[in-house]
């Protein structure tokens, strides 16, 4: 960021414009809305105050949100493998079998039994044909050998050696698999041009796990990864965490769903953006609504959504055609936080619906609103829809890098700053970074009202108060998708 784009941030940040325009509020203390409301009666008027003394600080924010999710913590449901990618388990992952279900050849190779030369039960070098054959069950000497799938393989009996496929069952007998490359058959002979160990290229069954084995904790995403793990120890569905459901209300008459900013105009930035963010953080959007300045249709909207999550965007502040907060106090919600000590997006807020739905109410400066998103969305969306606590630690739980956060308990990656980032005297800065070798280098463009920094971005860094030098280690929040 330039010293003139840090300036403009830190400016708009402190309500003194920057570039932006005058239309939003007058820098009065209090005297966001029409009247008083008696629950949230203070020294700066019922919803906020301009100089931030009912701010939280960011944790604090943080750790409201989750307070909120987890008092809404989804029910689990079990859907088919097909359907569960994105969302979290619902409890611990288990195997229904072990895994290797039965002793599996590593390698395409032979088996052989005891120590060599061995004689081969099947036919070398495709000479010949037919098998040699045992005593009992499928003959290990057909024309491939023992394949991968093949049922129960007869013993093989000591001094003697058969075709096996990776993957293959190994019959009874075994002492090793010795790799097609490293055997050689002459005069109906296998020889080794190095003797296996005993057991070599054998998987026993049950080296990954045992059925019963936990092997991941409940509350897990289900990547690609978790599919693959759940379809290899025998699951078919999974209890999975319903998805809370989100709807997005975007707010602004001046917003154009397409084409070029024109006669004062400005494209939607956030409408594409929010709904698709939000699915990345595990909802289910079921709306994007754009509702202009309209604040009878806001009032309906939350009125009567059916969502657990209403994501505002735009019209937190107090100026003329900002709705946000006087809908809030008409329907009589409960405000958990009114702003917060961060920049940008301070004027951000969340608050439970007298349906117990949340609202969290993202400033419309396009940055500011992923500071939102990140700061109040993901931890109610992450506590929402994490599993029962259990007392057992999560995967890859933090540790050395990751141990310690100031983000309201929740455990947050640490990076070091390839760029000193100027801070906010008093409040916790968000900064686009983008991972670059060991550390993470603070991006340009990250004024609240651009995107161009945060869509080049892996992270926003935590930077606390005060600023953050060259080297410093700071907290991450990592983008759903870097
Ligand atoms: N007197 C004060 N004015 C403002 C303060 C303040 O402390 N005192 N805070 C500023 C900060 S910081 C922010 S952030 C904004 C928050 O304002 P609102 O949440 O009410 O947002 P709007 O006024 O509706 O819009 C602000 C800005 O963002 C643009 N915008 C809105 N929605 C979108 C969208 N979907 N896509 C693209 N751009 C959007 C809008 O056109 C405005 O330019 O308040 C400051 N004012
Ligand atoms: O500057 Mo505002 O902080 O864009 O939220």
């Amino acid at each position: 960021m330039s010293g003139d784009e840090l300036a403009d941030a830190l400016a708009l940040a402190d309500g003194r414009g920057g570039t932006r325009g005058t239309a939003h509020g007058d820098g009065r203390s209090g005297g966001r809305g029409p009247g008083p409301d008696p629950r949230e009666s203070g020294p700066h008027g019922p919803h906020g105050s301009r100089d931030g003394t009912r701010h939280r600080d960011w944790p604090a924010a943080r750790a409201a949100a989750a307070r909120a999710g987890a008092g809404r913590r989804s029910e689990s449901t079990a859907v088919p493998l097909e359907e569960a990618l994105g969302h979290r388990l619902a409890a611990p992952l288990t195997a229904l079998t072990d895994l290797p279900a039965f002793d599996t050849s590593a390698m395409d190779g032979w088996a052989v039994s005891g120590p060599g030369p061995w004689e081969p039960l099947a036919p070398e070098d495709g000479t010949q044909d037919g098998a040699s054959g045992t005593a009992n069950g499928t003959a290990p000497g057909t024309r491939h050998g023992i394949l991968a799938g093949d049922d129960r393989p007869a013993p093989l009996p000591d001094g003697h050696a058969v075709r096996i496929a990776t993957g293959a069952r190994i019959p009874p007998g075994t002492t090793a698999v010795l790799r097609s490359e490293y055997g050689e058959v002459r005069d109906r002979r296998l020889r080794a041009n190095a003797a296996p160990q005993h057991g070599a290229d054998i998987r026993p069954r049950g080296q990954e796990c045992r059925a019963g084995d936990h092997l991941l904790p409940g509350g897990t995403p289900v990547t690609p990864a978790v599919l693959g793990l759940a379809a290899a120890a025998g699951w078919d569905e999974l209890p999975v965490v319903r998805r809370p459901r989100a709807e997005v209300l975007v707010l602004g008459d001046e917003l154009l769903a397409s084409g070029l900013p024109s006669g004062g105009r400005v494209r939607d930035a956030l409408g594409p953006m929010v709904g698709p963010w939000l699915t990345a953080l595990g909802a289910e959007v079921t709306a994007t609504r754009r509702l202009g300045d309209d604040a009878g249709a806001l009032y309906a909207a939350l009125e009567e959504t059916t969502a657990d999550l209403v994501v505002t965007t735009g019209g937190t502040a107090s100026g003329p055609v900002d709705h946000v907060h006087p809908a809030l106090r008409r329907l009589g919600a409960e405000l958990l936080v009114d702003g917060v000590r961060v920049r940008p997006g301070h004027p951000m807020l969340l608050a439970r619906l007298p349906s117990g739905a949340h609202l969290a109410g993202l400033p419309g400066n396009p940055l500011a609103a992923v500071s939102g998103l990140l700061t109040l969305a993901e931890p109610l969306l992450r506590a929402a829809t994490a599993a029962e606590p259990s007392a057992e630690p999560p995967a890859g739980s933090p540790a050395g890098p990751f141990a310690g956060s100031p983000a309201g308990g929740d455990a947050l990656p640490t990076a070091v700053l390839l760029g000193e980032v100027q801070g906010h005297p008093r409040d916790t800065r968000l900064v686009p970074v983008v991972q670059d070798g060991g550390g993470v280098r603070p991006l340009r463009f990250s004024g609240p009202a651009m995107l161009r920094g945060i869509a080049a971005a892996t992270a926003l860094a935590v930077v606390p108060p005060g600023g953050a030098a060259t080297g410093a280690g700071v907290h991450l929040l990592r983008l759903p998708w870097a």
